[in-house]
């Protein structure tokens, strides 16, 4: 679990984060939502104990987050970044293998190489096991980094409700197949107790996956809660200056929401007609 303590984070005397306090709960996926600089890749930073707050604090566990040292972060969280070097220079299996920098010393064990494998099997990139990683298309790069994460939170003596996932915009580049499969993954995760948190810009993606919801403007929070309670829309107005309609059907248990300026002027044009 991390909790979240009136944390406010400024810079240049800009406040971008402010006073923000919430929880993220093992075994739900949080999405957080808004407009481009509402500062989600900031809050996320500061997830990760990559950025310290300016103000407040933030728990993982009962422990200081910020506190702890790299490598007992990196036993507990895993973090796919928005921004990850395009040009490493390295075979894809040995970026996959980096998760797994935190777990040996020197070598790689035969279980390090055997997760590798796995992971890479997890997210459909094991024929670019021997692939420079710099040839990868954008999607495929975002998939292997999305199995190198995997790899990192594999261990088998720690509790997978202390572990975190964080994902910042993971299926960005990804074709919608791709999509799915990944935030599926990190849905699975939670559901066996990881607290998971992913940054989404596609607001159907998020009514899909998401448990909880966190909609940000402007560094403060407009509002945090369930699917429907979240995207709604005077919400959604308040957090993106858009109009959206939120349908229902039957067959699905999530809304799909749709820009209101596309919908047909269906009642218009009966009037007109009459
Ligand atoms: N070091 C910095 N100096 C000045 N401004 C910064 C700095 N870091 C972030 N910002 C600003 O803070 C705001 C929040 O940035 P952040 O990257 O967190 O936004 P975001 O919600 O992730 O946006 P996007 O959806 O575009 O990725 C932006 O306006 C950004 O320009």
């Amino acid at each position: 679990m991390i909790t979240v303590q009136n944390i406010s984070y400024k810079v240049a005397q800009k406040n971008i984060l402010n006073k923000l306090s919430f929880v993220l709960r093992p075994g739900e996926v949080t999405v957080v939502l808004g407009q481009n600089g509402a500062g989600k890749s900031t809050l996320l930073k500061i997830l990760s104990g990559e950025q310290k707050p300016t103000e407040g604090k933030v728990l993982l566990g009962q422990d200081d987050l910020h506190r702890l040292s790299f490598q007992q972060l990196a036993h507990k969280r895993a973090v796919l970044s928005q921004q990850y070097a395009t040009n490493l220079p390295f075979v894809c299996e040995e970026i996959v293998m980096m998760g797994r920098y935190p777990h040996f010393s020197n070598k790689p064990a035969a279980i390090d190489k055997e997760i590798v494998h796995q992971c890479m099997e997890e997210m459909q990139v094991s024929p670019f096991a021997g692939r420079s990683y710099q040839t990868l298309s954008g999607g495929e790069q975002q998939r292997v980094q999305m199995a190198r994460v995997l790899a990192q939170l594999k261990e088998h003596n720690l509790h997978s409700h202390k572990k975190v996932l964080l994902l910042d915009e993971p299926t960005a580049s990804m074709d919608c197949l791709y999509q799915q499969l990944c935030l599926s993954k990190a849905k699975e995760l939670a559901r066996k107790g990881y607290t998971v948190s992913v940054i989404l810009h596609d607001l159907n993606l998020a009514a899909q996956f998401a448990d909880t919801i966190l909609l940000l403007k402007q560094g403060r929070l407009v509002t945090m809660g369930s699917v429907r309670e979240v995207l709604q829309p005077a919400f959604i107005a308040q957090a993106y200056d858009m109009e959206v309609n939120v349908l229902e059907y039957e067959e699905y248990d999530f809304p799909i929401l749709v820009p209101a300026a596309h919908k047909r002027k269906t009642v218009l044009i009966r009037s007109v007609n009459q």
